[in-house]
């Protein structure tokens, strides 16, 4: 409907005069044609006939008589012979111009009638030497002056080498274009004419060739596209009423439904280059015995891409890639080897319950916070006494007496939430005089751990409710531990490490091991060959010298580069993605796609790293931290000096998931957790846990260097790979070059403006600070370095923008804030 409104004012706006143009135009290029067509059949004749225009005895021969002779005349044999049928084309052209019909774009079809105005008249210069009219007076002469300077051999290849240089111009036919385009032809030709032979082997293998050929780097993305036209043949549905037509003869219809039926097209994502596929056309057999052939489209008729049979051939012949069949006998440790250290139940003492009730109550009297209700909930470690306040006390004033209510307990690790999150109340956490301790065993065998649908998951120990607290380090992404020795550090990773041995089979997950200390991951040495990964070349897996840190770190980061370009060529999201796609056996091994297992870098003392290897290990750390989520490495950084100067700016910006054990001061624990509370722990794993929203206290599970040794023999003893899992090769050339340590003294007025700039835009770009600050080069440049010394923005990256290294402005408010305590 609204086609035909648009036709009837395209037809509205053509004014009379341009209707009479545009017919006269057609008509005189007809006139033209006839004439053309007329003179050179009996040009002889009415070439004798020229000037006899006025004489009315002489008869003329032509279709248009002596108008069409003297136009034949002028046209053809005084100018440019059979190039004159041009001259009536671009008339008919102009005529339709003027009707609005696109039928010919103006600017090319004058220029190529053009060059064969000027090139045909030549050549049948040349072809004819002058004889007959084919080339016009006009092609004889200028090919007779040509012929005159360069001889006949230079005016042919004037006339060749133009002719080709026209067609190279004009079609941009370069020699690859050349070659798909004689793809093409063979594809459509032999490629259909194989087709039609249907189970022929050949065609199958030829067909793959081909496909390997277009995509040779991601064969496994091939999409179906089904045009849904009006032409859409896919609702026919032949019914018992369908009257087979009658014709005396066999006759096939088969090449007319073709037409009017669309083909499907293949899309191969690599090429775009469409194919058309085979569609099967049943035949009916009417009473009169002449084939019938209908195309009737069902989804099953749509093509498959041969990838995706490919892969679906291979599963149904192999089954789903396995990747646990290298060790396929290997067995997952039992629970057994953990140390079961009895009877957990938490034994209530109501004599201390009390106690500690009436205390807190008569403490608050004391300080006119009246209570309307108080309730006690016991856990591992501490009780937590959550308080009702009556109406109209401050929350404030409460929390003010965190001091005097610890004094007046005498008790160490009293810590005050006012308020509960998500309660309408005030929290008193209370240590017990006995605590319950909280073992590995209990917690790895809970049906929570058991049943954990994570990808990473890590069973840190249990919640002030004695619940098994359970966390996807997949989701962290990456964890940041803290705490003063003898806190409970050691046997968190030791936790964190044996979860994740409990649930990941050694194919699946590949630890680095950073251990300065050199004592407290060497026990895991024995699983070398299971779970750890290593630099080619070097003896020990477990890193203990820093020098090799620094390698390791940007080798992970090679690793991870490399991750990103399988994924992307797999047109994957995630490793998740990626892995699944990979056992559907949809990725080639050829083309470098293999089981990515997940790798967890731990690194036991970074304070100890920082200090000596300081920008070194923080850019790789960072670089990691932010950009290795997808592909399945993920970080566990430890610490025992939790200063500004260890966990800097960057490093926290980038490690939303934190734990802390109890820190010597509140300065510390708000370096780690950005609030106070881990100086009250009370020690012995007692831990906080911050995913980055909410506070979790909870009790560490105790997980002792002989049970972890018995784990680790375990595995030792059974069979491995030949070799730790091999982390790509680093030199260390390949390390940036780094600007100087940030200076606060030298920081420029507009430094935090153009922090702020970088981190909205996220692009790290000098030029855009230029304009949006409207400085000069050289300033912009400055502030930029500044930039990347304070771990804003990584190194000079040659011609594209700088890595924004923080993803939002509250991270980089905190890292003001960092900047301005150092
Ligand atoms: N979750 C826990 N449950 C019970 N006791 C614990 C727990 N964690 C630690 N402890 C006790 O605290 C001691 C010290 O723990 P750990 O070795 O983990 O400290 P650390 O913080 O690693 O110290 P350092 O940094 O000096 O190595 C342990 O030997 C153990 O007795």
């Amino acid at each position: 409907m609204k086609n035909e409104q648009n036709t009837a004012s395209n037809t509205k706006i053509i004014s009379k005069p341009r209707i009479i143009s545009g017919i006269s135009f057609i008509v005189l290029s007809v006139v033209l044609l006839l004439s053309f067509i007329s003179y050179l059949m009996n040009w002889k004749a009415d070439q004798s006939q020229a000037g006899t225009m006025s004489d009315k005895t002489v008869e003329s021969s032509n279709l248009f008589g002596k108008i069409g002779d003297w136009l034949g005349n002028l046209f053809i044999f005084e100018s440019i012979g059979v190039a004159a049928f041009i001259v009536a084309f671009l008339f008919f052209v102009f005529g339709t111009l003027i009707f609005k019909k696109n039928y010919f774009k103006p600017w090319k079809t004058i220029s190529h009638s053009l060059f064969f105005i000027c090139w045909i008249p030549i050549f049948f210069g040349a072809v004819t030497n002058g004889e007959g009219v084919l080339g016009g007076v006009y092609g004889y002469q200028i090919m007779d002056y040509l012929k005159s300077y360069i001889g006949l051999v230079g005016l042919w290849m004037v006339l060749l080498v133009s002719f080709v240089l026209y067609f190279v111009l004009e079609f941009n036919l370069r020699p690859s274009s050349i070659k798909n385009k004689l793809n093409d032809i063979n594809d459509n030709t032999f490629g259909r004419l194989k087709n039609m032979m249907p189970n022929s082997e050949e065609e199958f293998e030829a067909d793959e060739d081909l496909e390997e050929e277009i995509i040779p780097e991601n064969p496994a993305v091939i999409e179906t596209l089904t045009p849904k036209t009006e032409n859409d043949f896919s609702n026919i549905k032949v019914t018992q009423d369908f009257e087979p037509i009658k014709t005396p003869n066999q006759t096939s219809f088969k090449e007319e439904t073709k037409e009017s039926a669309p083909e499907p097209i293949i899309l191969s994502s690599a090429t775009a280059q469409p194919q058309k596929p085979v569609i099967e056309t049943p035949v009916i057999k009417s009473e009169d015995d002449f084939a019938f052939n209908v195309e009737i489209k069902k989804d099953e008729d749509f093509p498959v891409s041969s990838e995706q049979q490919k892969s679906d051939d291979l599963v149904s012949r192999h089954g789903l890639y396995d990747h646990k069949l290298d060790l396929a006998k290997f067995q997952m440790p039992s629970v057994e080897l953990l140390k079961d250290y009895g009877n957990e139940e938490i034994t209530i003492n109501k004599d201390e319950l009390e106690e500690n009730k009436n205390r807190i109550v008569g403490l608050l009297k004391t300080f006119n916070v009246g209570i309307s209700e108080i309730k006690a909930t016991i856990g591992p470690t501490v009780t937590l006494y959550e308080i009702v306040p009556e109406a109209g006390i401050r929350v404030a004033a409460i929390k003010k007496l965190q001091d005097d209510i610890a004094l007046n307990l005498s008790a160490l690790g009293i810590r005050i939430i006012a308020p509960m999150p998500g309660k309408g109340t005030i929290g008193i956490e209370v240590p017990r005089k006995n605590p319950t301790m909280v073992s590995m065993r209990s917690v790895v065998a809970s049906p929570k751990f058991q049943s954990a649908d994570m990808d990473l998951p890590i069973v840190f120990g249990r919640t002030i409710s004695n619940e098994v607290f359970v966390a996807d380090l997949a989701k962290m992404p990456h964890l940041l531990m803290a705490g003063a020795t003898g806190q409970g550090k050691s046997v968190g990773i030791n936790a964190i490490l044996t979860s994740l041995i409990y649930k990941k089979h050694p194919s699946e997950l590949k630890f680095v091991m950073v251990d300065p200390k050199k004592v407290e991951l060497s026990l895991y040495s024995k699983i070398e060959r299971h779970y750890l990964a290593k630099l080619p070349d070097t003896e020990d897996a477990i890193i203990t010298d820093n020098a090799k840190v620094i390698n390791t770190l940007n080798s992970l980061c090679i690793e991870m580069d490399d991750r990103y370009e399988l994924l992307k060529n797999a047109f994957c999201k995630n490793i998740k993605e990626y892995n699944a796609k990979f056992a559907q056996r949809k990725l080639n091994p050829e083309n470098g796609h293999r089981y990515l297992p997940y790798i967890v870098l731990v690194v036991d003392e970074f304070a100890d790293l920082i200090m000596t290897a300081g920008k070194e290990v923080e850019h790789p750390i960072a670089r990691l931290a932010q950009l290795a989520r997808a592909i399945g490495i993920h970080l566990i950084v430890a610490t025992q000096r939790p200063s500004v100067n260890v966990i800097t700016g960057m490093i926290k910006a980038n490690f939303p998931a934190r734990v802390a054990f109890r820190v010597i001061s509140g300065v510390d624990s708000k370096t780690i957790l950005d609030s106070p509370g881990a100086e009250q722990l009370v020690g012995k794993g007692d831990m906080l846990y911050f995913n980055g929203n909410d506070l979790t206290r909870l009790q560490c599970a105790f997980v002792d260097t002989p049970e972890v040794e018995r784990i680790a023999e375990f595995i030792g003893e059974q069979k491995g790979y030949s070799d730790a899992y091999l982390l790509p090769e680093y030199s260390g050339e390949e390390a940036s070059s780094t600007v100087g340590a940030f200076d606060p003294n030298e920081k420029d007025a507009l430094f935090e403006d153009a922090a702020r700039i970088v981190i909205s835009t996220q692009q790290g770009s000098t030029s855009m600070l230029q304009r949006q600050l409207k400085l000069g080069y050289n300033r912009a440049g400055r502030i930029m370095d500044q930039l990347e010394a304070a771990g804003v923005v990584g190194g000079f990256n040659g011609a594209k923008a700088r890595e924004v290294l923080i993803s939002d402005l509250n991270s980089l408010e905190r890292l003001f804030d960092e900047l301005k305590g150092r």
